[in-house]
């Protein structure tokens, strides 16, 4: 499998297959969204759409990165989420870096959005896909941050079927400037254990393909094949 490593800036064609990755925390805040029990995740281009999205539906819950804000029902926050019962409904996220990165990729075939909690899930995926090329799209910094890249990295390794030592990979996003700023509280609308939530391992077996559905980018848990039907294993 050929996989490239690249920032949202450097996306200069739709590729095939993408797997945009956001550990902290877009990703993995999506991913407990699912095991909450939403249905799916509205994907919004700004604040602005996300706010005229839930006041056309105010069922929908509106989430955002940073500090809580007025129109808004909770922040970009796994320590948060996984308190609040989400079973049937909509979620409408925007985020500084995850979002952007799965919307500029809107185009490809197949979408996947990534972090660490569906790492294996989302390999498996692109497994029995047999994709030849994979375009992974490190959101944070420019496509610099560390915790992305570790994980795009492991999943890539995983999905070609190599051996990956798994804390290695976690340890770099343990060490990375996004995990420093939330433990240090320079980012805003964070719980205490989001880190933590961040760079567990598998925590939940489905992976998440993001597809445009009626001009809008949705998002939805996806079962990953039996092993029986993963010829790697
Ligand atoms: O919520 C996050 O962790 C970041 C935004 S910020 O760096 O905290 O302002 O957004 P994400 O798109 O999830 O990287
Ligand atoms: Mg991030």
């Amino acid at each position: 499998m050929d996989a490239r490593f690249l920032g949202i800036a450097e996306l200069v064609e739709a590729p095939s297959v993408a797997v945009v990755v956001d550990v902290m925390r877009a990703f993995t805040v999506a991913a407990w969204a699912f095991a909450q029990g939403a249905e799916k995740i509205v994907l919004a281009e700004s604040l602005d759409e996300a706010l005229a999205l839930k006041a056309r539906r105010p069922d929908w819950v509106a989430l955002k990165d940073g500090p809580p804000a007025p129109g808004f029902d909770t922040v970009n926050s796994p320590g948060l989420l996984r308190s609040i019962d989400l079973g049937g409904r909509t979620v409408v996220q925007k985020t500084t870096a995850g979002t952007v990165g799965a919307l500029a990729v809107k185009e490809a075939s197949l979408v996947l959005c990534a972090s660490f909690v569906v790492a294996e899930a989302t390999a498996r995926l692109l497994r029995t896909r047999k994709s030849d090329s994979v375009t992974f799209v490190v959101t944070g910094e420019d496509g610099q941050a560390d915790e992305d890249l570790a994980c795009a990295q492991y999943i890539a390794r995983r999905a070609a079927g190599d051996g990956a030592d798994a804390a290695r990979f976690l340890r770099r996003a343990a060490e990375s400037r996004a995990a420093a700023e939330l433990a240090e509280g320079v980012r805003q609308g964070v719980h205490p254990d989001d880190v933590a939530l961040c760079l567990e391992l598998d925590r939940f077996p489905f992976g998440m393909v993001a597809a445009l559905e009626d001009s809008l980018m949705v998002l939805r848990p996806c079962a990953v094949p039996s092993l029986a039907d993963d010829a790697s294993i």
